[in-house]
């Protein structure tokens, strides 16, 4: 009997937004496939260590350890350089040194890319859009790499061009909005009071929206409005903390 539940469909990766902010990755080899993994994790504002020959590194490689982006050690993979790394993002052209690094990542239970062995990688990259704070991974699941890539240009395309600005916007308005209701039990009304700010305001209205609108806009919380952006700009501005005013 069909439910009324979504159906499962195994054989998915979990894709997640993983906060590798200040934790330690370990890159293992320093040519193409590393200097694009290095851009990743940086773009995440992980700590990077890149462990490679310096007969072997790529320009770009080259110039991120110049510009002290990552900290580098320059040799082959030693098991040691493991101490402390909460992620090991490997990119040898020496598959015994792949297979030992992954087994290496196993028992010390650290999650490991092993590139161009899908079978050695706790997870998988994909293809990812970023705009702002907007990101969107785009993963076939290992099944066409390159088709991710156009499918990850099709559906950036497609995209206005303000989305990512709009989101920022958004962002600190909730922030704000936080702060003005923190608790735990105004949890359903600021999130569906928010919502509709999302749903009601054009993306382009999102983007212009002012702190000082911001401040208007909120005084419109506690009696659960949402007003256009035209009418908080008609409104007087009043301090968001003094409650609810009605024009
Ligand atoms: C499993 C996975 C593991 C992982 O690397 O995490 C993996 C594995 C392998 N890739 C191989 C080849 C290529 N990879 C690319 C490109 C990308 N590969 C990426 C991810 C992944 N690649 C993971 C699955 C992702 C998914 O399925 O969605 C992207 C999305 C992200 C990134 O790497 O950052 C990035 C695009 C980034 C972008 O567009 O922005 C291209 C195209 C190109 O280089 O232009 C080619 C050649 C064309 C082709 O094969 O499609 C081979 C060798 C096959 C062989 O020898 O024949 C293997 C090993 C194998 O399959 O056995
Ligand atoms: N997305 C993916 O999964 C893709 C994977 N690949 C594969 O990824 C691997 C790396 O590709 P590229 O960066 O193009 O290769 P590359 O030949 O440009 O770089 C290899 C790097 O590994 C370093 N290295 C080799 N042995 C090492 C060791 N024991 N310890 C530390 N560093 C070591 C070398 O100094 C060099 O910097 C290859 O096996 C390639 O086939 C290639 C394309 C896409």
């Amino acid at each position: 009997m069909k439910g009324p539940y979504p159906e499962i469909q195994g054989g998915g990766s979990l894709i997640l937004a993983w906060q590798v902010r200040n934790k330690k990755v370990l890159v293992i080899g320093g040519g193409d496939v590393a200097a694009g993994r290095i851009v990743n994790v940086l773009n995440a504002d992980a700590k990077v260590t890149v462990v490679s020959p310096r007969s072997g590194l790529n320009d770009e490689v080259a110039y991120r350890i110049e510009q002290n982006q990552v900290d580098y050690i320059d040799r082959k993979f030693e098991p040691s350089d493991l101490d402390g790394v909460d992620m090991v993002l490997a990119a040898v052209d020496d598959p015994e040194a792949s297979t030992q690094i992954y087994k290496l990542c196993q028992e010390k239970r650290i999650p490991a890319n092993i590139a161009d062995v899908p079978p050695e990688c706790d997870f998988y990259f994909g293809s990812v859009h970023r705009d702002g704070p907007l990101q969107i991974m785009v993963s076939t699941n290992g099944n066409g790499p390159k088709l991710a890539n156009i499918v990850r240009r099709q559906v950036a395309s497609s995209l206005p061009s303000n989305i990512g600005a709009a989101i920022q916007r958004v962002g600190v308005l909730r922030k704000k909005l936080r702060k003005l209701v923190p608790g735990q039990e105004e949890g359903p009304k600021r999130m569906q009071w928010m919502s509709k700010v999302c749903e009601q305001w054009s993306l382009d209205e999102l983007c212009e929206m002012t702190e000082e609108d911001m401040e208007v806009l909120l005084g419109f919380y506690e009696p659960g409005d949402v007003p256009s952006l035209e009418a908080v700009r008609l409104g007087e501005p009043q301090g968001a903390y003094d409650g609810p005013f009605l024009i």
